[in-house]
Parts: structure tokens; sequence; C-alpha cells
């Protein structure tokens, strides 16, 4: 069965766990590499999925000055990646520079430049940590969609949000900012450290585009039978 709205993360300690992965969940299209595994193996498990023709979001989380993640910016370019993460907490300066470096780089070797899109804050926070851990005076929500309007302004392609955000962020950023969403949660599976979570048929009918969804399907004992099951899931609901 398969459905590209899913993306699933390779969170896995290396390339030979993630090749595991890959082969026995054939019918994934879209995955996500992100910190653990770009660190353990570099660039060569983003050559060994675009062998596979899979698309690739490549989830760094760049987080630094402007001068940094243009560079950062510069260098994930030219992987030829789908999608690429920066948190909107670096401020709208660094957005910038991340985003006019990505799409220069990308345009010097013909490539298609990777969608840049900025976490508004990340899922496994709470309104509680909000304001008692990071002290932001703002309401959630509110919070997390100045994050993604600042995101717009300065011409990302969109933002990671929870799926309990997409609402919001739909009618507000429009039908063509993305929202990826993580924090998804068949309401068989555990929540695991993600605070702000809606199943995936909630995700979908919220305006979420993506879907990121991983120990529900990853950690599984049947992980091939754990996809289908929310394939089937957002087939019958959506
Ligand atoms: O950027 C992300 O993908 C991300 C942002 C966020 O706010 N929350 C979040 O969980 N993620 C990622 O989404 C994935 C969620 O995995 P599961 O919690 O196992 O479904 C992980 O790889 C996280 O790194």
């Amino acid at each position: 069965m398969t459905n590209n709205k899913i993306i699933v993360p390779l969170d896995v300690p290396d390339l030979q766990s993630a090749i595991v992965l890959v082969e026995k969940l054939d019918e994934v299209s879209f995955w996500k590499v992100g910190l653990e595994l770009f660190t353990a193996s570099g660039p060569q498990v983003l050559e060994y999925l675009k062998c596979k023709e899979k698309k690739i979001f490549l989830d760094l989380k760049f987080h630094d000055i402007p001068n940094t993640v243009a560079g950062a910016c510069r260098s994930a370019a030219r992987y030829g990646v789908d999608l690429l993460t920066i948190h909107a907490a670096a401020g709208k300066d660094a957005l910038k520079a991340a985003k006019e470096a990505a799409t220069e780089e990308a345009n010097k070797l013909s490539l298609q430049p990777p969608r840049l899109i900025a976490i508004s804050l990340l899922t496994s926070i709470s309104s509680r940590q909000l304001a008692f851990d990071l002290k932001i005076p703002l309401e959630l929500p509110e919070y997390v969609l100045q994050m993604a309007l600042m995101a717009k302004e300065v011409g990302l392609n969109g933002s990671v949000c929870s799926p309990q955000e997409a609402f919001q962020l739909r009618e507000v950023c429009g039908d063509d900012f993305l929202l990826v969403c993580p924090g998804v949660r068949p309401t068989w599976a555990d929540k695991d450290d993600q605070k702000r979570t809606f199943t995936p048929a909630q995700a979908i009918k919220a305006g979420a585009n993506y879907l990121v969804i991983g120990r529900p399907i990853t950690a599984s004992t049947e992980p091939i039978l754990a996809w289908e099951k929310i394939c089937a899931e957002l087939i019958t609901t959506t």
C-alpha cells in the first residue's frame, strides 16, 4: 500500500540499520534523515536513498548565526535533497541567509533547490514547558503562528508544526505554504516523547501536507503491518 503524504524518519544509529529498514518498507517513498543517522553515516545514506529513487527530507535542524546557517544550507543544497530544516528561532536574518544560500547553490549546480522549512516549535514541547522552561510569554498557538509567519515573510517554503496547529497555520499562511507535521500518533500507538499529537486522519484534515511518522512504524515488531494499517486508516477516514 502506498501513501505519498507519509514521511518515515530513519532514526537509526548507522547506515546498515537504515538499509535494512528501507529494504523492509519498500512501499515508503519519502524518508527522513536526521541528526543521529547523518552524524553517523554522513552523505552516504543520501547517495543510497537516491539510488533507490526515494525522496529525501534532510532534517538537520540548523540553528546558528546567519553566516553559519548559510554555509550549512549551501552544503546541503549540493545533495539535491527535497526538504531541509532550520529552526525559526535562529531569527529572520538567519532564515533569509539560509534560503538565499540554498537557492543560489542549487541553481549554480542546476539542481532543484531544497524546500527550506522552519521548525516553529518542537512537538515535544508543551504549553507549560513553553511558558515555564523557555519563558516565552505567548500562548503556544500564537508563538507557532508568529514563527511560521516570520518564515513565510522571508520566503521559506513552509513550516514544521504539530498537527494541532496545522488548521490555524493553513488558514493564515495559505495553501502554498508547506505544513510538515511530526507528532502524529494513531490511536493504537504510544505517544513516546511527543506532547502535541493528532491521529494521521486528524492531521490530514487539519491541513498537513506531510505527516512524519516514526516509532509507531519503525519501532513496531511488525513495521510493514503498522505502515499498512496507517495507510488504510487514511484511505477510509480522509
Ligand atoms: O523536524 C522534525 O522532523 C521534527 C520536528 C518536531 O518538532 N518534532 C519531531 O518529532 N520531529 C522529528 O519527527 C520524527 C518523529 O518521530 P516519532 O516521534 O518516532 O514519530 C523524529 O525524527 C523527530 O526528529
